[in-house]
């Protein structure tokens, strides 16, 4: 086995299992009824039967995957293909679009997940540039600011491929929520106002060959913070994700140009807990590198997230207290640049409970 540096092993309790759990499990979800337009009863019936499929999906995983979902599959190669191009130059070519404090879009790989270093180097890109943001984490701070994409000169088209495949994805992100809409019992479009200026970003993963594939992961094991990933992989696999039933990490097959969608903490605090978002992670491996392309939908930075308002009653009270989406967002970022002695934040730290009720009522004493 080569050396690995310590930065990137995981403690004993998170190291991979090399063996594959592959169920038969997140379902395969055909969109292709979507682009027929008959306006009869059948058609009602099959649309009423996919978002029925659609919040299963969601109830029971936290994740789906979608085949005939009208997303181009010429575009989908390109991106896999300027991807590969990109990454594989030297590192000081690559460098040049380094993301640092001031321009936190374009080329990184030293991330980490949970504290630990992830095997992987990443690209990072608006799907709207420039991308209005918080220029500081710090909650009482108003300060906004731009964040630019910076495309590299090689491979020449790269900027032009990624920015098409970021506006053919838009349509399907919109196409999901509104049957994830549906499935709650919500008009189709009640989260669209919520990402007229979006801060979506879109992220080229690529996973090198590892030595150490039992030591490392290409991604620990973390939530989606925004809405929805929607996620293209390669043939390869390494995407596991933590069965709800029974804690089990599960393998999920390639399907070819099939996309994998998972709800993001956000659709958990909307739906109050009727969906939640899973945990997942990446394994690597010594034989193949591997690249996948996931599309973050997040809504525009001031957002103020809560349960929404049609589910949330005095049966089922809010689970959540509102949070700004943009401060939430700017105090993870924070965390992948560098390692931290605190916890990451995370959605739990708004939720509404007992224990934080006591919590808070304790130290407001004290004060
Ligand atoms: O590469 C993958 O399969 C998943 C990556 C992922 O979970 C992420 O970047 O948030
Ligand atoms: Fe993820």
């Amino acid at each position: 086995m080569g050396e690995v540096d310590p930065a990137f092993i995981q403690e004993q309790e998170h190291r991979p299992k090399l063996a594959k759990t592959e169920a038969q499990g997140i379902p395969i979800i055909d969109l292709s009824i979507l682009s027929s337009s008959d306006a009869n009863s059948d058609h009602s019936q099959a649309l009423e039967g996919l978002v029925k499929q659609v919040g299963d999906a969601c109830r029971e995983w936290g994740f789906l995957q979608v085949i005939n979902h009208g997303v181009s599959l010429e575009k989908r190669e390109k991106i896999f293909n300027t991807s590969r191009n990109f990454f594989a130059q030297p590192l000081e070519e690559k460098q040049k679009v380094r993301r640092d404090d001031k321009r936190p879009l374009g080329y990184y790989d030293t991330e980490h997940t949970k504290n630990v270093r992830d095997w992987k180097e990443v690209f990072d890109f608006a799907a709207q540039n420039p991308v209005t943001m918080y220029a500081s984490y710090n909650p009482d701070d108003e300060e906004i600011t731009q964040w630019f994409n910076q495309f590299p000169e090689y491979p020449p088209e790269m900027r032009e491929v990624c920015e098409d495949y970021a506006k053919e994805m838009e349509k399907l992100a919109f196409t999901l929520m509104e049957l994830i809409s549906l499935s709650l019992s919500l008009q189709p479009d009640s989260f669209h106002g919520f990402f007229k200026d979006q801060t979506t970003f879109i992220r080229l993963n690529h996973y090198p060959l590892c030595p150490a594939p039992h030591l490392a992961l290409g991604v620990g094991r973390h939530k989606d913070a925004g809405a929805l990933t929607i996620l293209a992989q390669d043939d390869v696999g390494g995407l596991e994700v933590k069965r709800k039933s029974d804690g089990e990490w599960i393998w999920v097959k390639p399907t070819p140009n099939s996309y994998i969608i998972n709800v993001g903490d956000m659709i958990q605090v909307w739906s109050n807990e009727a969906y939640e978002s899973v945990e997942h992670r990446v394994k690597v491996n010594p034989e193949k590198e591997r690249f996948s392309v996931p599309y973050f939908f997040n809504p525009a930075y001031d957002t103020i997230i809560k349960p929404f308002e049609k589910i949330a009653n005095e049966q089922n009270p809010a689970k959540y207290k509102p949070y700004n989406w943009g401060k939430f967002f700017a105090t993870r970022k924070r965390s992948n640049f560098q390692k931290l002695d605190v916890e990451n934040i995370q959605i739990s730290h708004f939720r509404v409970s007992e224990l934080a009720e006591n919590l808070e009522g304790a130290l407001s004493i004290k004060s």
